[in-house]
């Protein structure tokens, strides 16, 4: 097993990204909130674009998941090689990856793309939409799987909260390969769950580090007990 990832096992691993236009879009700010992210006792730092992922980098001693989401539509979180390479070079430790089967912009197939990447000694993280997607991952030997795409693809429903089905799914069928659950885990008991299913480590985002939207359930609440 791999240092890098083998210092995930069992851990939260934080997610700290702020959308185009976003007040907090800026690198600095991105790695103040890792460090602090880090100080809380996260084993990872997740995020995107090469400005925010050398600024990380230099910030923090535990690994960095690192993406660079490009566009809106089908496949843009790191659609491409070159996306990936430039990941890799701006100081990520695994480069997480759009593993759909959907086209991607570059006309490669995802297995291509993994592989290329292996040749040069990077860690990929395949960001899955259904138990077909992981399928095809697990095929070309990704070195960790997640559920960050379930609900966003049109093949899964998107669920309230972490899709555990996909989950326990994917932690059955691959039991040699770390499965991490990214992606509406809200609440520090449905991180809990999420490990007892199995899982490596968990992503937690927007309940972290997203005032914007945390502001807005607690706004919400607020207005709907008048
Ligand atoms: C679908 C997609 O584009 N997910 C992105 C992937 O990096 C991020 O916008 C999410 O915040 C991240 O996956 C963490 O999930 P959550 O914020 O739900 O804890």
């Amino acid at each position: 097993m791999n240092k890098v990832i083998e210092s995930l096992r069992g851990g939260l691993i934080v997610s700290v990204q702020a959308y185009p236009g976003e007040p907090m879009r800026n690198p600095e700010t991105m790695a103040q909130i890792a460090r602090a992210a880090e100080q809380g006792g996260a084993v990872g730092i997740r995020c995107q674009g090469l400005a925010d992922i050398s600024a990380i980098k230099g910030r923090v001693e535990i690994p960095v998941l690192g993406i660079w989401k490009e566009g809106h539509d089908g496949v843009f979180i790191t659609p491409t090689l070159r996306h990936a390479r430039a990941c890799s070079t701006a100081g990520a430790d695994i480069v997480a990856l759009d593993a759909t089967r959907r086209p991607r912009p570059d006309g490669r197939t995802y297995a291509q793309t993994v592989s290329a990447l292996h040749d040069e000694g990077i860690l990929v993280m395949a960001d899955c939409g259904s138990i077909d997607d992981a399928r095809q991952a697990a095929e070309c030997e990704t070195d960790v799987l997640s559920t960050t795409l379930a609900g966003y693809t049109g093949e899964r429903i998107k669920t309230d909260g972490p899709d555990m089905d996909l989950l326990a799914q994917m932690v059955g069928e691959f039991p040699n390969i770390p499965i991490i659950c990214e992606g509406r885990v809200h609440t520090p008991a449905q991180a809990s769950a999420v490990m007892k299913k199995g899982a490596w480590a968990a992503v937690v985002g927007t309940a972290i580090t997203h005032p914007t939207t945390i502001t807005s359930w607690f706004s919400q609440a607020i207005k709907n007990a008048e």
